[in-house]
């Protein structure tokens, strides 16, 4: 770029810093809502990711099976009212939840410390998980499932240890990722 064009493109764009710059828990929590999108879980589609105290990205994560098992052969579904009690046929026995394949996907590093940005509160299990990992916080966007008896342990567990949970509110309403805008310059 020629000094005189970069001049003009200051000139232009002003000489102080941008604001409408996204804010670190929207980004934290986008980049969650963005992992979200590679569920195949055709009902509720999570996102979770790991942030360590410098604000890097330590791990990402989303609800899906177990490595090599086939999404197009296990559940997606869960036990209807006429299904054996037995049946095999439930996604909730195979499904990783995001925040365990957020802790898994971190490949043994430390945790300790660290905040957990998810888009649906952790189940039990995942607190369980979280808790033993050293996680510190947790900040979630939906609580859908606050009501249900494996939350409320999961709150409890969270609670009485000190990991902080709080509901993220955006500061942004959204957040737009226009592929085709972002090459218009290029054409
Ligand atoms: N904190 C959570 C809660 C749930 N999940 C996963 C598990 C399932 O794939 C799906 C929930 O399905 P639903 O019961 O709404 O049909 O979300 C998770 O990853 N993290
Ligand atoms: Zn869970």
């Amino acid at each position: 770029m020629s000094d005189a064009s970069a001049n003009k493109e200051v000139s232009e764009a002003g000489n102080s810093k941008r604001q409408d710059y996204l804010h670190w828990d929207d980004y934290f929590m986008a980049t969650s809502l963005l992992s979200a999108q590679r569920s195949k879980d055709p009902v509720t589609q999570v996102g979770a990711c790991i942030v360590d105290q410098q604000k890097r990205i330590v791990a990402i994560g989303y609800n899906g099976l177990p490595r090599n098992c086939s999404d197009d052969e296990f559940p997606w579904s869960k036990l209807s009212k006429n299904s054996s009690p037995d049946s095999l046929e439930e996604k909730k026995l195979y499904v990783v939840h995001a925040e365990a394949n957020a802790i898994l996907n971190s490949n043994g590093g430390s945790l300790v410390g660290t905040c957990l940005y998810t888009t649906l509160f952790p189940c039990n299990e995942c607190a369980k998980l979280i808790i033993q990992s050293g996680i510190q916080k947790v900040f979630y966007m939906s609580d859908k499932y606050a009501h249900k008896k494996i939350y409320r342990a999961s709150r409890r567990m969270l609670d009485s240890v000190g990991v902080v949970c709080t509901r993220h509110v955006p500061a942004q309403k959204q957040i737009l990722i226009d592929f085709d805008a972002f090459l218009q310059d290029d054409r």
